[in-house]
């Protein structure tokens, strides 16, 4: 039975701000629903109060219908609302039909906990002055029907109304001030997680990632997507020759090359030193080609930063059944051999990582 209360959503995964809320809704209506269901059957059985079971009855139909409700739509926001006006007007119902005697004023100071929770710091304000002040118009009415109760009671109920509201404002706030700068912390994090730093690309890790994301994707076959590894040649060379800062430079100017020609990418990382990965949606195996021997061909005739230079790329398609590693591989074999018919080259794989076409005779499309 727990089960049905317990309900994971996965729309509120743990790090969620709502992951909370969700489960003291669910909390709260598994009590009053246990609650009204002890309190019904004993009126009806026990104490043969038949109008006080009808209440309670419809106590217990209104706690397990917006559980029921709430479990289906995992709507947060409103099952707060539910939740908070059904527990609210309960207590009020009880303190008030009690007159406030048998010290039922202390269910109030349960208001202020639940309404701050679930419907946040003004609406938590607002329900608990309201609350407050009828607890203290009952004390005062007390006061009037016996000598006993002095206005210290009611002085008491006001001053612990007002440090109730008070102490859970700033209990709200600073649970949401902490909340949203765990939650940009966490994003920098990620971004740094994610990012190459010198180039600003996705890393090594994150592309493996987004590439096994977008190979468990059913549809990835309907369309062709290309995989491009691009590497410097003689990279080292150009580091011997200017030193690691210009190295650096050119790295970061050639990603930024890459972003700007490479059209239809959908993915671009820095795979590692002077190795990067493009991903290329919607693009078969000859427009890859054509657009890596265009890449191939504007890097070989410019200089950037200026310094001259080639590079090697090897490319593969994605295929039914691929891994990351076996199309990784695939298009490994082909830079391999891109670099060893003399670099400035592209060499493409088939789906055997048989390397069927090389640039020097691509002429713009693969035969
Ligand atoms: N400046 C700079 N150099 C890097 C960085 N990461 C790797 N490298 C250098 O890149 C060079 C890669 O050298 P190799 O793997 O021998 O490759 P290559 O010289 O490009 O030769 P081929 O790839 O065979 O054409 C090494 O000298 C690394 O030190 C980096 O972030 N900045």
């Amino acid at each position: 039975m727990l089960s049905f209360w317990y309900k994971e959503f996965p729309q509120y995964p743990k790090d969620h701000k709502d992951f909370w809320r969700t489960r003291l809704i669910a909390h709260s209506l598994l009590i009053t629903t246990c609650y009204f269901l002890v309190l019904t059957l004993l009126n009806l059985f026990y104490f043969a109060s038949y109008e006080i079971a009808l209440i309670d009855a419809f106590g217990l139909f209104i706690s397990l219908g917006i559980c029921i409700w709430f479990n289906k739509t995992a709507n947060v926001n409103v099952a707060s609302w539910a939740v908070t006006l059904m527990i609210v007007s309960l207590i009020l119902m009880f303190v008030i039909s009690v007159g406030g005697h048998a010290h039922s004023l202390f269910w109030a100071t349960l208001i202020p906990p639940f309404t701050f929770f679930l419907v946040g710091r003004n609406w938590g304000s607002i329900f608990s002055a309201v609350a407050f002040a009828i607890c203290a118009y009952l004390v005062y009415l007390q006061q009037q029907q016996t000598v006993t109760i002095g206005l210290g009671s009611l002085f008491n109920l006001i001053e612990v109304g007002l440090a109730h509201i008070l102490i859970f404002r700033f209990y709200e706030k600073t649970r949401f001030s902490a909340y949203t700068r765990l939650s940009i912390r966490n994003l920098e994090i990620q971004h740094l997680a994610e990012t190459d730093k010198l180039t600003g690309l996705y890393n090594r890790q994150k592309f493996d990632f987004e590439l096994s994301q977008l190979i468990a994707k059913n549809d990835v076959f309907k369309t062709p997507h290309c995989l491009l590894i691009c590497d410097i040649d003689h990279f080292k060379n150009i580091n011997d020759t200017y030193g690691h800062l210009v190295g650096d430079n050119v790295l970061t100017e050639f990603a930024k090359i890459l972003k700007k020609r490479m059209r239809n990418y959908a993915l671009i990382a820095r795979w590692g030193g002077e190795e990067f990965t493009i991903i290329l949606s919607n693009t078969s195996l000859n427009d890859g080609a054509k657009q890596a021997d265009d890449l191939r061909k504007y890097i070989a005739e410019n200089t950037i930063t200026n310094i001259a230079f080639t590079i090697s790329i090897g490319l593969a398609t994605i295929q039914k059944d691929d891994t990351v590693l076996k199309l990784l591989e695939r298009a490994d074999t082909a830079l391999y051999r891109a670099k060893n018919n003399g670099r400035n080259n592209v060499c493409v794989s088939d789906k055997d990582s048989t390397v069927i076409a090389q640039s020097t005779y691509l002429n713009g499309s693969i035969a």
